[in-house]
Protein backbone atom coordinates (compact mmCIF):
# COMPACT_ATOMS: atom_id res chain seq x y z
CA UNK A 1 0.00 0.00 0.00
CA UNK A 2 2.72 2.09 1.00
CA UNK A 3 4.82 1.39 -1.99
CA UNK A 4 1.80 2.28 -4.51
CA UNK A 5 1.94 6.10 -2.41
CA UNK A 6 5.50 6.33 -3.35
CA UNK A 7 5.07 5.66 -7.08
CA UNK A 8 2.05 7.86 -7.05
CA UNK A 9 3.92 10.75 -5.80
CA UNK A 10 6.82 10.09 -7.95
CA UNK A 11 4.57 10.09 -11.55
CA UNK A 12 4.64 12.93 -13.72
CA UNK A 13 1.39 14.30 -14.57
CA UNK A 14 0.70 15.85 -18.19
CA UNK A 15 -1.72 17.32 -20.18
CA UNK A 16 -1.53 16.54 -23.91
CA UNK A 17 -1.96 18.87 -26.68
CA UNK A 18 -2.77 17.94 -30.38
CA UNK A 19 -2.85 19.94 -32.95
CA UNK A 20 -5.16 19.48 -36.23
CA UNK A 21 -4.06 20.96 -39.28
CA UNK A 22 -4.75 19.84 -42.64
CA UNK A 23 -1.03 21.24 -43.83
CA UNK A 24 0.68 19.06 -41.26
CA UNK A 25 0.30 15.80 -43.29
CA UNK A 26 0.79 12.70 -41.69
CA UNK A 27 1.61 14.47 -38.60
CA UNK A 28 -1.90 16.08 -37.87
CA UNK A 29 -3.37 15.31 -34.49
CA UNK A 30 -7.00 13.57 -33.86
CA UNK A 31 -8.69 12.20 -31.56
CA UNK A 32 -6.99 8.36 -31.90
CA UNK A 33 -3.60 9.53 -31.37
CA UNK A 34 -4.10 11.28 -28.10
CA UNK A 35 -5.48 8.42 -27.20
CA UNK A 36 -2.47 6.57 -28.68
CA UNK A 37 -0.26 9.50 -27.09
CA UNK A 38 -2.16 8.75 -23.47
CA UNK A 39 -1.14 5.09 -23.27
CA UNK A 40 2.79 6.48 -24.41
CA UNK A 41 2.25 8.98 -21.07
CA UNK A 42 1.05 5.51 -19.28
CA UNK A 43 4.46 3.58 -20.44
CA UNK A 44 6.36 6.33 -19.71
CA UNK A 45 5.74 6.06 -16.12
CA UNK A 46 3.36 9.07 -16.52
CA UNK A 47 -0.37 10.12 -16.41
CA UNK A 48 -2.44 12.34 -18.44
CA UNK A 49 -4.66 14.69 -16.66
CA UNK A 50 -6.23 16.25 -19.83
CA UNK A 51 -6.58 16.79 -23.39
CA UNK A 52 -6.79 19.57 -25.99
CA UNK A 53 -7.49 18.95 -29.21
CA UNK A 54 -6.94 22.29 -31.34
CA UNK A 55 -7.70 23.00 -35.12
CA UNK A 56 -6.57 25.47 -37.08
CA UNK A 57 -5.68 26.09 -40.94
CA UNK A 58 -1.97 25.90 -40.45
CA UNK A 59 0.42 26.03 -36.71
CA UNK A 60 1.20 29.27 -35.35
CA UNK A 61 5.02 29.27 -35.74
CA UNK A 62 5.52 30.98 -33.15
CA UNK A 63 3.52 29.01 -30.47
CA UNK A 64 2.90 26.82 -32.63
CA UNK A 65 -0.66 26.52 -31.67
CA UNK A 66 -1.82 30.27 -31.17
CA UNK A 67 -1.27 32.08 -27.92
CA UNK A 68 -4.64 32.36 -26.64
CA UNK A 69 -4.99 27.87 -26.56
CA UNK A 70 -1.29 28.18 -24.85
CA UNK A 71 -3.18 30.50 -22.25
CA UNK A 72 -5.94 27.69 -21.86
CA UNK A 73 -3.17 24.99 -21.85
CA UNK A 74 -1.22 26.77 -18.88
CA UNK A 75 -4.78 26.89 -16.83
CA UNK A 76 -5.16 23.40 -17.51
CA UNK A 77 -1.83 22.72 -16.62
CA UNK A 78 -2.50 25.42 -12.90
CA UNK A 79 -6.00 23.89 -11.89
CA UNK A 80 -4.78 19.73 -12.73
CA UNK A 81 -1.04 20.93 -10.99
CA UNK A 82 0.61 19.12 -14.47
CA UNK A 83 3.93 18.99 -14.54
CA UNK A 84 4.95 18.76 -17.94
CA UNK A 85 2.54 19.19 -21.06
CA UNK A 86 3.05 16.83 -23.72
CA UNK A 87 2.42 17.55 -27.77
CA UNK A 88 1.39 14.82 -29.93
CA UNK A 89 3.17 16.61 -33.45
CA UNK A 90 7.11 17.54 -33.65
CA UNK A 91 7.40 20.73 -32.67
CA UNK A 92 10.65 23.15 -33.63
CA UNK A 93 13.31 23.55 -31.55
CA UNK A 94 12.07 27.55 -30.92
CA UNK A 95 8.75 26.13 -30.84
CA UNK A 96 9.46 24.03 -27.83
CA UNK A 97 11.40 26.49 -25.99
CA UNK A 98 8.53 29.38 -26.64
CA UNK A 99 6.24 26.80 -25.36
CA UNK A 100 8.01 25.97 -22.34
CA UNK A 101 8.57 29.37 -21.44
CA UNK A 102 4.66 30.42 -21.72
CA UNK A 103 3.37 27.14 -19.62
CA UNK A 104 5.94 27.31 -17.04
CA UNK A 105 6.29 23.07 -17.09
CA UNK A 106 8.61 20.91 -19.18
CA UNK A 107 7.48 20.62 -22.32
CA UNK A 108 8.16 17.57 -24.72
CA UNK A 109 7.12 16.62 -28.23
CA UNK A 110 6.18 12.91 -29.59
CA UNK A 111 9.34 12.29 -30.52
CA UNK A 112 10.88 13.39 -27.47
CA UNK A 113 8.30 11.08 -25.77
CA UNK A 114 8.79 8.05 -27.40
CA UNK A 115 12.89 8.46 -27.59
CA UNK A 116 12.55 8.44 -23.71
CA UNK A 117 10.63 5.28 -23.53
CA UNK A 118 13.17 3.47 -25.74
CA UNK A 119 15.89 5.11 -23.01
CA UNK A 120 13.86 3.75 -20.65
CA UNK A 121 13.93 0.20 -21.70
CA UNK A 122 16.98 -0.26 -23.48
CA UNK A 123 18.46 -3.42 -21.85
CA UNK A 124 21.15 -4.58 -24.22
CA UNK A 125 24.12 -3.15 -25.18
CA UNK A 126 23.30 -2.61 -28.44
CA UNK A 127 19.95 -1.35 -28.00
CA UNK A 128 21.09 1.28 -25.44
CA UNK A 129 23.46 1.99 -28.23
CA UNK A 130 20.83 2.82 -30.56
CA UNK A 131 18.74 4.67 -28.66
CA UNK A 132 21.66 6.61 -27.42
CA UNK A 133 22.41 7.46 -31.04
CA UNK A 134 19.09 8.69 -31.49
CA UNK A 135 18.62 10.74 -28.78
CA UNK A 136 21.71 12.76 -29.90
CA UNK A 137 20.56 12.91 -33.48
CA UNK A 138 17.73 14.03 -32.21
CA UNK A 139 19.34 16.66 -30.16
CA UNK A 140 21.69 18.00 -32.55
CA UNK A 141 19.44 20.46 -33.93
CA UNK A 142 17.67 21.51 -30.58
CA UNK A 143 21.09 22.80 -29.78
CA UNK A 144 20.26 25.99 -31.79
CA UNK A 145 17.23 26.81 -29.91
CA UNK A 146 19.06 26.52 -26.41
CA UNK A 147 21.54 29.17 -27.82
CA UNK A 148 19.35 31.58 -28.60
CA UNK A 149 17.54 31.47 -25.61
CA UNK A 150 21.29 32.12 -23.97
CA UNK A 151 22.10 34.92 -26.31
CA UNK A 152 19.02 36.67 -25.50
CA UNK A 153 20.15 36.41 -22.15
CA UNK A 154 23.51 37.52 -22.58
CA UNK A 155 21.70 40.64 -24.76
CA UNK A 156 19.67 41.66 -21.79
CA UNK A 157 22.49 41.63 -19.45
CA UNK A 158 24.44 44.05 -21.83
CA UNK A 159 27.23 42.27 -22.50
CA UNK A 160 28.72 42.99 -25.47
CA UNK A 161 27.52 44.41 -29.05
CA UNK A 162 25.43 42.39 -30.90
CA UNK A 163 26.52 39.71 -33.23
CA UNK A 164 29.57 39.54 -30.70
CA UNK A 165 30.63 36.08 -29.91
CA UNK A 166 29.04 35.35 -26.82
CA UNK A 167 29.58 32.91 -24.26
CA UNK A 168 26.54 31.50 -25.76
CA UNK A 169 27.86 30.27 -29.72
CA UNK A 170 31.28 29.23 -27.85
CA UNK A 171 29.32 26.83 -25.48
CA UNK A 172 27.02 25.90 -28.68
CA UNK A 173 30.63 25.43 -30.51
CA UNK A 174 31.87 22.88 -27.38
CA UNK A 175 28.60 21.36 -27.35
CA UNK A 176 27.92 20.52 -30.76
CA UNK A 177 31.58 19.11 -31.19
CA UNK A 178 31.39 17.25 -28.49
CA UNK A 179 28.09 15.67 -30.02
CA UNK A 180 29.37 15.12 -33.09
CA UNK A 181 32.33 13.22 -31.59
CA UNK A 182 29.84 11.07 -29.88
CA UNK A 183 27.69 10.07 -32.83
CA UNK A 184 30.68 8.98 -34.79
CA UNK A 185 31.98 6.85 -32.00
CA UNK A 186 28.29 5.51 -31.20
CA UNK A 187 27.97 4.62 -35.11
CA UNK A 188 31.20 3.20 -35.10
CA UNK A 189 30.46 0.78 -32.22
CA UNK A 190 26.78 -0.03 -34.15
CA UNK A 191 28.90 -1.17 -36.98
CA UNK A 192 30.94 -3.48 -34.96
CA UNK A 193 27.47 -5.13 -33.69
CA UNK A 194 26.09 -4.90 -37.39
CA UNK A 195 29.65 -6.86 -38.90
CA UNK A 196 29.02 -9.83 -36.41
CA UNK A 197 25.28 -10.27 -37.12
CA UNK A 198 26.44 -10.39 -40.60
CA UNK A 199 28.87 -12.91 -40.07
CA UNK A 200 25.88 -14.72 -37.32
CA UNK A 201 24.01 -14.64 -40.77
CA UNK A 202 26.38 -16.01 -43.04
CA UNK A 203 26.84 -18.89 -40.81
CA UNK A 204 23.08 -19.54 -41.15
CA UNK A 205 22.49 -18.73 -44.82
CA UNK A 206 24.75 -21.70 -44.73
CA UNK A 207 22.82 -24.06 -43.26
CA UNK A 208 20.20 -22.79 -45.59
CA UNK A 209 17.68 -22.32 -42.21
CA UNK A 210 14.99 -19.98 -43.31
CA UNK A 211 14.89 -17.01 -41.33
CA UNK A 212 11.30 -15.61 -40.27
CA UNK A 213 10.58 -12.26 -39.00
CA UNK A 214 7.56 -11.24 -36.72
CA UNK A 215 6.88 -8.12 -37.39
CA UNK A 216 4.19 -5.49 -36.52
CA UNK A 217 2.65 -2.31 -34.74
CA UNK A 218 3.30 -2.21 -30.92
CA UNK A 219 1.66 -4.10 -28.53
CA UNK A 220 0.12 -6.42 -31.54
CA UNK A 221 1.09 -9.78 -29.72
CA UNK A 222 4.31 -10.16 -31.15
CA UNK A 223 6.24 -11.20 -28.48
CA UNK A 224 2.98 -13.66 -26.98
CA UNK A 225 3.23 -15.30 -30.39
CA UNK A 226 6.80 -16.00 -30.14
CA UNK A 227 6.30 -17.17 -26.84
CA UNK A 228 3.08 -19.25 -27.90
CA UNK A 229 5.23 -21.43 -30.56
CA UNK A 230 8.48 -21.56 -29.44
CA UNK A 231 8.05 -21.23 -25.38
CA UNK A 232 10.81 -18.42 -25.85
CA UNK A 233 10.08 -16.64 -22.41
CA UNK A 234 9.55 -13.23 -23.75
CA UNK A 235 7.95 -10.91 -21.49
CA UNK A 236 4.97 -9.56 -23.38
CA UNK A 237 3.44 -6.86 -21.45
CA UNK A 238 -0.03 -4.67 -22.15
CA UNK A 239 2.59 -1.77 -22.59
CA UNK A 240 3.83 -0.28 -25.64
CA UNK A 241 7.24 -1.16 -26.64
CA UNK A 242 7.90 -3.41 -24.39
CA UNK A 243 10.17 -5.11 -26.73
CA UNK A 244 13.01 -3.78 -28.24
CA UNK A 245 15.58 -6.15 -28.42
CA UNK A 246 15.42 -9.24 -31.30
CA UNK A 247 15.04 -12.37 -30.13
CA UNK A 248 15.80 -15.44 -32.05
CA UNK A 249 14.93 -18.90 -31.56
CA UNK A 250 14.96 -22.18 -33.96
CA UNK A 251 11.39 -23.48 -34.90
CA UNK A 252 10.51 -26.50 -35.95
CA UNK A 253 7.07 -26.08 -38.45
CA UNK A 254 7.03 -29.65 -39.23
CA UNK A 255 8.47 -32.93 -39.96
CA UNK A 256 10.50 -31.45 -43.15
CA UNK A 257 10.92 -27.59 -41.84
CA UNK A 258 12.55 -25.36 -39.50
CA UNK A 259 13.58 -22.11 -39.39
CA UNK A 260 15.31 -19.37 -37.37
CA UNK A 261 12.11 -17.15 -36.08
CA UNK A 262 12.83 -13.61 -34.43
CA UNK A 263 10.70 -11.01 -32.61
CA UNK A 264 11.12 -7.28 -33.27
CA UNK A 265 10.75 -4.04 -32.11
CA UNK A 266 7.20 -2.70 -32.82
CA UNK A 267 6.34 0.38 -35.32
CA UNK A 268 4.03 3.18 -34.08
CA UNK A 269 2.85 5.92 -36.33
CA UNK A 270 5.32 8.86 -36.33
CA UNK A 271 7.95 6.82 -35.65
CA UNK A 272 10.72 9.73 -34.95
CA UNK A 273 12.99 9.00 -37.87
CA UNK A 274 15.97 9.01 -35.91
CA UNK A 275 14.84 5.88 -34.52
CA UNK A 276 14.41 4.28 -38.24
CA UNK A 277 17.66 5.22 -38.68
CA UNK A 278 19.01 4.33 -35.09
CA UNK A 279 16.78 0.93 -35.53
CA UNK A 280 18.19 -0.12 -39.10
CA UNK A 281 20.72 -2.55 -37.35
CA UNK A 282 18.16 -4.32 -35.50
CA UNK A 283 15.78 -4.40 -38.46
CA UNK A 284 18.24 -5.09 -41.05
CA UNK A 285 17.08 -8.18 -40.25
CA UNK A 286 13.80 -8.19 -42.32
CA UNK A 287 15.80 -7.40 -45.49
CA UNK A 288 17.17 -10.71 -45.03
CA UNK A 289 13.95 -12.83 -44.17
CA UNK A 290 12.74 -15.41 -46.31
CA UNK A 291 9.39 -14.71 -44.37
CA UNK A 292 7.43 -11.95 -42.86
CA UNK A 293 4.59 -12.65 -40.11
CA UNK A 294 2.72 -9.48 -40.19
CA UNK A 295 0.88 -9.48 -36.64
CA UNK A 296 -1.99 -7.32 -36.51
CA UNK A 297 -4.25 -6.65 -33.46
CA UNK A 298 -7.87 -6.85 -34.74
CA UNK A 299 -9.45 -5.90 -31.82
CA UNK A 300 -7.91 -2.52 -31.77
CA UNK A 301 -10.74 -0.20 -33.96
CA UNK A 302 -7.56 1.30 -35.61
CA UNK A 303 -6.30 -2.09 -36.73
CA UNK A 304 -6.73 -1.13 -40.67
CA UNK A 305 -4.51 2.18 -40.26
CA UNK A 306 -1.98 0.10 -37.89
CA UNK A 307 -1.53 -2.21 -40.38
CA UNK A 308 -0.95 0.64 -43.27
CA UNK A 309 1.43 2.05 -41.21
CA UNK A 310 3.88 -1.21 -40.68
CA UNK A 311 3.14 -1.61 -44.29
CA UNK A 312 4.40 1.38 -45.46
CA UNK A 313 7.88 1.06 -43.04
CA UNK A 314 8.16 -2.46 -44.12
CA UNK A 315 8.51 -0.74 -47.40
CA UNK A 316 10.84 2.23 -45.83
CA UNK A 317 13.07 -0.39 -44.94
CA UNK A 318 12.93 -2.54 -48.37
CA UNK A 319 11.99 -5.48 -47.31
CA UNK A 320 8.65 -4.91 -49.49
CA UNK A 321 9.96 -7.81 -51.34
CA UNK A 322 9.57 -10.42 -49.39
CA UNK A 323 6.62 -12.69 -48.68
CA UNK A 324 4.41 -11.64 -46.15
CA UNK A 325 1.85 -13.17 -43.87
CA UNK A 326 -1.22 -11.36 -42.19
CA UNK A 327 -1.53 -12.37 -38.89
CA UNK A 328 -4.94 -11.97 -37.62
CA UNK A 329 -4.27 -11.89 -33.57
CA UNK A 330 -6.48 -11.62 -30.44
CA UNK A 331 -9.26 -13.19 -32.66
CA UNK A 332 -10.49 -14.63 -29.40
CA UNK A 333 -11.71 -10.72 -28.68
CA UNK A 334 -14.01 -9.29 -31.32
CA UNK A 335 -13.11 -8.37 -34.25
CA UNK A 336 -13.38 -4.82 -35.39
CA UNK A 337 -14.85 -4.19 -38.74
CA UNK A 338 -13.81 -6.14 -42.09
CA UNK A 339 -10.95 -8.58 -42.77
CA UNK A 340 -10.22 -9.50 -46.21
CA UNK A 341 -9.57 -13.61 -46.10
CA UNK A 342 -7.12 -14.60 -48.41
CA UNK A 343 -4.30 -17.08 -49.06
CA UNK A 344 -1.81 -14.51 -47.10
CA UNK A 345 -3.98 -14.47 -44.07
CA UNK A 346 -4.73 -16.37 -40.69
CA UNK A 347 -6.61 -15.79 -37.64
CA UNK A 348 -4.64 -16.77 -34.56
CA UNK A 349 -5.09 -16.05 -30.97
CA UNK A 350 -1.87 -15.83 -29.64
CA UNK A 351 -3.03 -16.61 -26.04
CA UNK A 352 -5.55 -19.00 -26.18
CA UNK A 353 -3.10 -20.88 -28.69
CA UNK A 354 -6.92 -21.27 -31.30
CA UNK A 355 -5.12 -21.04 -34.94
CA UNK A 356 -1.76 -21.61 -34.35
CA UNK A 357 -1.57 -25.26 -36.06
CA UNK A 358 -3.24 -23.39 -38.84
CA UNK A 359 -0.04 -20.48 -38.98
CA UNK A 360 2.17 -23.40 -38.90
CA UNK A 361 0.99 -24.72 -41.77
CA UNK A 362 0.65 -21.75 -43.51
CA UNK A 363 4.61 -21.37 -43.21
CA UNK A 364 5.15 -24.40 -43.96
CA UNK A 365 3.17 -24.01 -47.32
CA UNK A 366 4.81 -20.36 -47.99
CA UNK A 367 8.20 -21.76 -47.31
CA UNK A 368 7.74 -25.08 -49.21
CA UNK A 369 8.99 -23.57 -52.24
CA UNK A 370 12.33 -23.92 -51.16
CA UNK A 371 12.13 -27.36 -51.79
CA UNK A 372 14.55 -28.03 -54.73
CA UNK A 373 15.74 -30.41 -57.21
CA UNK A 374 19.12 -30.99 -56.61
CA UNK A 375 22.22 -33.88 -57.72
CA UNK A 376 24.21 -34.66 -54.84
CA UNK A 377 27.20 -36.23 -55.21
CA UNK A 378 28.22 -38.44 -52.17
CA UNK A 379 31.17 -39.69 -51.77
CA UNK A 380 31.40 -43.05 -51.07
CA UNK A 381 32.36 -43.27 -47.89
CA UNK A 382 29.53 -40.92 -46.58
CA UNK A 383 27.33 -43.85 -48.86
CA UNK A 384 24.93 -44.32 -45.26
CA UNK A 385 23.65 -40.99 -46.05
CA UNK A 386 21.68 -42.57 -49.14
CA UNK A 387 19.12 -44.44 -46.29
CA UNK A 388 18.57 -41.02 -45.18
CA UNK A 389 17.54 -39.42 -48.28
CA UNK A 390 15.46 -41.56 -49.38
CA UNK A 391 13.78 -41.59 -46.19
CA UNK A 392 13.59 -37.41 -45.99
CA UNK A 393 13.80 -36.91 -49.79
CA UNK A 394 12.26 -37.62 -53.16
CA UNK A 395 15.53 -39.32 -54.96
CA UNK A 396 14.93 -39.55 -58.58
CA UNK A 397 17.90 -41.59 -59.75
CA UNK A 398 21.15 -42.75 -58.18
CA UNK A 399 24.09 -43.25 -60.77
CA UNK A 400 27.60 -44.59 -59.09
CA UNK A 401 30.68 -43.14 -60.34
CA UNK A 402 33.35 -41.50 -59.45
CA UNK A 403 30.72 -40.37 -56.73
CA UNK A 404 27.82 -41.53 -55.70
CA UNK A 405 25.59 -39.16 -57.90
CA UNK A 406 21.89 -38.57 -56.52
CA UNK A 407 19.34 -36.76 -58.03
CA UNK A 408 16.78 -35.96 -55.72
CA UNK A 409 14.29 -33.24 -54.24
CA UNK A 410 14.59 -31.84 -50.93
CA UNK A 411 13.37 -29.22 -48.15
CA UNK A 412 16.29 -26.74 -47.40
CA UNK A 413 15.73 -28.59 -44.37
CA UNK A 414 17.39 -31.65 -45.32
CA UNK A 415 19.62 -30.35 -47.57
CA UNK A 416 21.12 -28.60 -44.66
CA UNK A 417 21.70 -31.86 -42.99
CA UNK A 418 23.55 -33.24 -45.72
CA UNK A 419 25.71 -30.47 -45.83
CA UNK A 420 26.48 -30.11 -42.88
CA UNK A 421 27.54 -33.64 -42.49
CA UNK A 422 29.62 -33.77 -45.54
CA UNK A 423 30.53 -30.09 -45.04
CA UNK A 424 34.36 -30.18 -45.25
CA UNK A 425 34.46 -32.28 -48.36
CA UNK A 426 31.81 -29.84 -49.87
CA UNK A 427 34.23 -27.17 -49.46
CA UNK A 428 37.24 -28.78 -50.92
CA UNK A 429 35.70 -29.99 -54.02
CA UNK A 430 33.08 -27.16 -54.79
CA UNK A 431 31.11 -30.40 -56.12
CA UNK A 432 27.47 -29.49 -55.49
CA UNK A 433 24.73 -29.03 -57.95
CA UNK A 434 22.44 -26.84 -57.18
N1 LIG B 1 -6.84 -11.33 -25.66
C1 LIG B 1 -5.67 -11.46 -26.23
N2 LIG B 1 -4.61 -10.75 -25.78
C2 LIG B 1 -3.42 -10.91 -26.40
C3 LIG B 1 -3.25 -11.80 -27.49
N3 LIG B 1 -1.97 -11.74 -27.90
C4 LIG B 1 -1.36 -10.84 -27.11
N4 LIG B 1 -2.23 -10.33 -26.19
C5 LIG B 1 -1.95 -9.33 -25.16
O1 LIG B 1 -1.56 -8.12 -25.79
C6 LIG B 1 -0.55 -7.44 -25.02
C7 LIG B 1 0.65 -7.15 -25.86
O2 LIG B 1 1.29 -8.35 -26.23
P1 LIG B 1 2.83 -8.41 -26.62
O3 LIG B 1 3.10 -9.79 -27.07
O4 LIG B 1 3.68 -7.84 -25.55
O5 LIG B 1 2.84 -7.40 -27.85
P2 LIG B 1 4.09 -6.96 -28.74
O6 LIG B 1 3.59 -6.88 -30.15
O7 LIG B 1 5.25 -7.84 -28.49
O8 LIG B 1 4.31 -5.49 -28.19
P3 LIG B 1 5.65 -4.59 -28.16
O9 LIG B 1 6.80 -5.45 -27.81
O10 LIG B 1 5.31 -3.60 -27.10
O11 LIG B 1 5.76 -3.96 -29.51
C8 LIG B 1 -0.26 -8.36 -23.83
O12 LIG B 1 -1.01 -7.89 -22.73
C9 LIG B 1 -0.74 -9.72 -24.29
O13 LIG B 1 -1.17 -10.54 -23.22
C10 LIG B 1 -4.41 -12.57 -27.92
O14 LIG B 1 -4.38 -13.37 -28.85
N5 LIG B 1 -5.57 -12.33 -27.26
MG1 LIG C 1 7.04 -7.44 -27.74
Amino acid sequence: MEQTTLQEEKRDYAVLVGLRSPVLGDDSADEESLAELSALVDTAGGQAVGMILQSRDKPDPHSFIGEGKVEEVRRMVQDEKATMVIFDNDLSPSQLRVLTEMTGVQVLDRSGLILDIFAQRARTREGRLQVELAQYQYLLPRLIGMWTHLERQGGTSGKGPIGSKGPGETQLETDRRHIHRKIDKLKAELEEVRRVRCTQRQRRMKNEIPVVAIVGYTNAGKSTLLNAITGAGIPANNRLFDTLDTTTRLLTVSDTLDVVISDTVGFIRKLPHQLVEAFKATLEELEYADLLLHVIDVSNPQWQQQAAIVESLIRELKADHIPCLRVYNKCDLAFSGQRSAGEDTVSISAKTGEGVPELLACIDKKLDKGTRRVTIHLPYDKAGLLDGLYREARVESVEYAATIDVAAVCTPKVLGQVKDYVEGWREEKEDWEL
